[in-house]
């Protein structure tokens, strides 16, 4: 029998929805070997920044900052404009209080770094992170950029049950959207908790596609490709290629080869996978660009591998995967702010275009929709 995912996830959900926090801590039990208090305490984020070398705590200022200045330029300004005399538009607010799960079979600061970063530029006001513990304790990297981001509540909570709790509001303050990457579990239980809360995006188990001629270099191609593999065994990795050498030499366990006739059809397979990363390593990478539809992030030539993006470039990390960049988009500021539509028509055309919402009324037969249209003077 194969095994049900929503089924399972959606199981869980519904009996921490029902319990409660003895869900909550039972799960965590069960999953996680944690049985103690949810909550990190101040001590916890002292004691982590005690653990971290000053070399580390360089490395991570300077990546934030590589962050911070990739995503500042995403941030849009209120869209508004004058029309005879009415003022039309778009404004944004951030969102008020978020949840960010930050990975933690094996813990990803760096996911955490790429979530917060732009939920600060956004001007998000309250900030929650989950992560699972092991043995009990947060990594202390991930303690450490919580405190560098100003980030206070972090809990030890992971998996379905940290989706849970952060979504239903057990043992915390319910959050408005959650953010962030997770393995097969966390991914479906936030695609089932949508509604209650929003999502970012469905970011699962990590994906790579490479799409490369005769002149890449092989052992790169191949490097990149058992990158993202690394990450779990539910990882995928698809190479795309014109060479039959090259496919022969990355024919490895995990990496799904296809040989095809022309780089277009390799562009065409491409959309059909939607992959999360698509390296392009050809002579000419930007001629491909526009062929290619389906890509969470598009990282062109021998000096873009997908390790450096996930790390230091500064571009985001937090990517739609399992086919869902054929409708989802990496995490940027703008998610984490809210579009609110604003209108301040004047009385002059109200009046003179007052006919169209009438008649529509009408066609509508909706009554009281009209008088409250016609009785204004
Ligand atoms: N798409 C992206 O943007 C992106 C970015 C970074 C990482 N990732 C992916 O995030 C994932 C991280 O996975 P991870 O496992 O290291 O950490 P994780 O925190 O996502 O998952 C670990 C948790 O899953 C739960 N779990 C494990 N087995 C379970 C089971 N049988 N039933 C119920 N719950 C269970 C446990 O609570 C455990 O703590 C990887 O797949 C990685 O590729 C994706
Ligand atoms: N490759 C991941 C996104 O799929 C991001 C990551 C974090 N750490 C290492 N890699
Ligand atoms: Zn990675």
């Amino acid at each position: 029998m194969t095994f049900d995912l929503e089924k399972y996830v959606g199981e869980v959900l519904k009996d921490i929805r029902e319990r409660g926090i003895e869900a909550v801590r039972e799960y965590s039990r069960k999953f996680d070997g944690y049985d103690g208090e949810f909550l990190v305490r101040e001590e916890e984020f002292e004691e982590a920044e005690r653990l971290i070398p000053e070399e580390d705590k360089q490395v991570i200022a300077r990546t934030i900052e590589r962050v911070r200045k990739y995503h500042e330029k995403q941030l849009e300004n209120d869209k508004l404009y004058i029309k005879n005399a009415s003022l039309y538009g778009i404004i944004y607010k951030p969102i008020r209080r978020i949840g960010i799960y930050v990975p933690g079979g094996k813990p990803l600061p760096s996911s955490l770094i790429m979530a917060g970063v732009p939920a600060k530029i956004a001007g998000v006001r309250e900030i929650v992170v989950t992560i699972p513990p092991k043995e009990g304790k947060v990594n202390p990297y991930v303690l450490y950029v919580a405190k560098l981001l100003g980030i206070k509540e972090v809990y030890k909570l992971g998996g379905i049950q940290a989706i849970g709790a952060m979504a239903y509001g057990i043992g915390m303050k319910k959050v408005d959207k959650i953010f962030g990457p997770g393995n097969k579990f966390v991914n479906e239980a936030k695609r089932q908790v949508f509604g209650a809360v929003g999502i970012d995006s469905l970011a699962g188990p990590s994906e790579i596609a490479v799409i490369a001629d005769e002149s890449a270099n092989k052992d790169y191609v191949l490097a990149d490709l058992l990158s993202q593999l690394e990450h779990g065994k539910d990882s995928k990795a698809w190479l795309l290629t014109t060479s039959k050498e090259l496919a022969e030499y990355c024919n490895k366990e995990g990496v799904e080869v296809v040989l095809c006739e022309s780089l277009e059809e390799c562009a065409e397979k491409v959309n059909e996978i939607a992959p999360e990363h698509l390296e392009i390593l050809t002579k000419e990478p930007l001629k491909l660009v526009d062929l290619i539809e389906n890509a969470g992030a598009i990282y062109l030539g021998e000096y873009t591998p997908v390790p450096a993006a996930d790390y230091f470039l500064g571009v985001n990390h937090v990517l739609p995967t399992g086919g869902a960049a054929k409708f989802g988009s990496v995490l940027t500021v703008m998610d984490f702010m809210k579009r609110i539509s604003l209108a301040y028509v004047s009385r002059e055309e109200f009046l003179q275009e007052r006919y169209l919402g009438i008649r529509l009324a009408e066609i509508e037969g909706m009554e009281q929709h009209k008088r409250s249209m016609e009785i204004r003077r």
